[in-house]
């Protein structure tokens, strides 16, 4: 599966319903491919669209225009047309999802909450739990804090949570949206390691990471994205 996601003429637009109607355009003209054993990265300034395309490429917002094929199921979906039922489907089996923070849900174990992800896949809670504790170990998250419920952690003890949730998993495709925005230079460190991990395990990972090290340290490709400014000829 060396291209397990190809994205072609991908277009958005936001309407604000509460001034008028007015629409904003985003990106136009989105095209790219991410690659198995590859970090692919988005570049380019703040409000150029990076967080967009991730969150469509999760289904997580609407597509105007264009296409995002995904390997599925031995075949090809559209994410852009897919229906909601297929999109959980895929979002099960194909694509994880690192966002920047953890929802937290009340009363669950930090432990719960990154072996949750496994449990919902039928694996066995004690193994599952084994995975989350050596991921909780590896990011360095104190062990007095496994049993407690992430509400109160800090903010990057909350992302450290939030990445072992997303990394548990052996999602063919991943997206990361700045994991490590909370870390402090060990835990980074920590994550660079945990995506060399993926790469090597064939994960085809998409990311935006603002950190200039980080970023070095991980992509094998960087796209900018003000190539997709609405209105721009595309190269
Ligand atoms: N839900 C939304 N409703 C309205 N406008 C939105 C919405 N989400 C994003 N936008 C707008 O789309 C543009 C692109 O935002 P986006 O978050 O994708 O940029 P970004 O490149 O990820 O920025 P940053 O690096 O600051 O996170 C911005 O102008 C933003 O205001």
């Amino acid at each position: 599966m060396p291209t397990p996601l190809v994205v072609s003429d991908v277009a958005k637009s936001f309407t604000m319903h509460l001034r008028d109607g007015i629409k904003l355009p985003v990106i136009a003209s989105v095209s790219f491919s991410i690659k198995a054993g590859e970090c692919t990265v988005l570049g380019g300034p703040s409000g150029a669209g990076k967080s967009s395309i991730l969150k469509m490429l999760y289904g997580n917002y609407a597509v105007d225009e264009g296409q995002i094929i995904v390997m599925h199921d031995d075949g090809l979906i559209d994410l852009a047309t897919a229906s909601p039922r297929t999109v959980l489907a895929i979002r099960r089996q194909m694509i994880g999802y690192v966002s920047q923070f953890l929802r937290t849900v009340p009363r669950v174990s930090a432990l719960d909450v990154v072996a949750e992800p496994l449990v919902e896949r039928s694996e066995d809670r004690e193994s599952a739990r084994g995975k989350a504790r050596a991921l909780l170990a590896q990011l360095n998250l104190p062990e007095k804090l496994w049993a407690l419920p992430p509400a109160t952690f800090s903010g990057g003890e909350q992302q450290r949570v939030n990445i072992a949730r997303g990394f548990i998993t052996e999602h063919p495709i991943l997206l990361l949206d700045e994991p490590t925005a909370s870390l402090d230079a060990r835990n980074r460190d920590v994550v660079i390691e945990l995506i060399a991990a993926k790469k090597a395990a064939g994960v085809a990972l998409l990311g935006i990471f603002h950190d200039h090290d980080v970023r070095e340290a991980v992509a094998d490709r960087i796209i900018d994205v003000t190539a997709f400014a609405p209105g721009k000829i595309a190269a």
